[in-house]
């Protein structure tokens, strides 16, 4: 704190899962200073009343939302906030010259039809919407260093167009084909109370839900059509496990090229993301575990073929709360600020 020279941000939602990651994250990062922690109804409480064994870390107050303060502070914000409530605010962050990098989905979507058909709210705010940048750096780096307002992906997106994104990109796969099954921690729910995320509800438990009509579907065929260059649908199958930080998405896609072998498709993979430091291809015969990127903002790739199917199967492993979330966010910061990529984010995990 104190540094002048640093970058002033802002989290708004400092309380909820994805604050509390950014607040970690952003306090160990070297080029900012975190000046305003915002809430709703954790505002008036501060930061350490919520999670006091970070109190040695920050212990700032969580304030009212309120955009003029913000605005005069800030030259950043960061919004974790539910869907549907960034799109009221960000137009007037936007218009004071701040950047915003938007953890819900309010800025994911090119088309907003498709997101009223999705998450229920009618939009007006076009011509802000048709400024954000998806802000999956591995696809949209050079489009994110030049943009002002970010529309970061959330967890099942990231796990799964990981995994899918080199296929789609060189026509490997027919499109159709491709199944994802994703599976998720507890924590990807948030912190607000549910009863399907109550430890006697969801443990020993393995549960799929949202079959056919969760909200992904539409923002990972978002990215799936741009890639492919047409029109794709994706059958896209989430669960809930028993546990509380980590997604893996498993995707099987049926390959063009028969001929095609496990050991090609690591090889492409490897080209792929030559300049994404955060992807980790492994090698062959290696499957990714969620304990792996726990705790860090990488995301672990594992590929193998099918011979007698002809399909392909690529696994993909993160952190849900930061490649999956807060990372990420941080990750778009660094490529807008043109700071190295992998500043403040951790690469070791917690496990051994
Ligand atoms: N959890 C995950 O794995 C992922 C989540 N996301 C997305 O990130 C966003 C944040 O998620 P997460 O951190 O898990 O959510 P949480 O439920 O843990 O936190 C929500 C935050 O929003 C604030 N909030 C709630 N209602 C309001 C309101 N009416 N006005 C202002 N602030 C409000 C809360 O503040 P207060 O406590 O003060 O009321 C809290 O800080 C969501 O859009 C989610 O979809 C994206 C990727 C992964
Ligand atoms: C376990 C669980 O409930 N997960 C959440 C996904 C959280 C998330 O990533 O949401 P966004 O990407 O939309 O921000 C869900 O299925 O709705």
């Amino acid at each position: 704190m104190g540094n002048s020279r640093r970058v002033k941000v802002g989290i708004i939602g400092a309380s909820g899962y994805g604050g509390v990651q950014l607040v970690r994250l952003l306090m160990d990062h070297p080029e900012v200073e975190l000046v305003y922690l915002g809430g709703e109804s954790s505002a008036g409480k501060s930061f350490a009343d919520l999670y006091p064994h970070l109190a040695h870390i920050v212990n700032q107050p969580i304030e009212a939302i309120d955009p003029q303060t913000i605005a005069t502070r800030c030259e950043v914000v960061f919004l974790s906030l539910p869907n549907g409530l960034a799109y009221k605010i960000a137009p007037q962050l936007l218009d004071k010259g701040l950047t915003v990098l938007d953890l819900s989905a309010d800025y994911r979507f090119r088309n907003l039809t498709t997101y009223t058909n999705w998450y229920g709210a009618q939009r007006t705010d076009l011509a802000t919407a048709a400024t954000a940048v998806y802000g999956l750096p591995e696809l949209y780096r050079d489009r994110i260093a030049e943009a002002q307002l970010i529309g970061c992906p959330g967890c099942y997106p990231t796990a799964s167009l990981l995994a899918l994104s080199p296929l789609l990109k060189q026509g490997l796969i027919v499109p159709e084909t491709a199944i994802v099954d994703a599976k998720s921690g507890t924590s990807g729910g948030g912190r607000q109370a549910k009863v399907n995320m109550l430890l006697a509800e969801a443990d020993n438990s393995l549960a799929p839900y949202n079959v056919v009509r969760h909200r992904h579907t539409p923002e990972i065929e978002q990215i799936c059509s741009d890639l492919a260059g047409h029109e794709v649908t994706i059958q896209f199958t989430p669960h809930l496990v028993p546990m509380v930080r980590g997604m893996l998405a498993t995707v099987y896609a049926t390959l063009r090229d028969p001929g095609l072998v496990r050991d090609d498709l690591i090889t492409i993979y490897k080209a792929f993301y030559r300049n994404s430091l955060w992807v980790k291809v492994c090698e062959p015969g290696v499957y990714p575990q969620t304990k792996w990127a726990c705790g860090t903002n990488l995301c672990y790739i594992g590929i193998e073929v099918d011979p007698r199917t002809g399909r392909v199967i690529v696994m993909s492993a993160i952190d849900n709360l930061i490649k999956g979330q807060a990372g990420q966010a941080i990750q778009c910061l660094n490529i807008i600020m043109g700071w190295d990529e992998t500043l403040g984010l951790p690469k070791l995990g917690f496990y051994p």
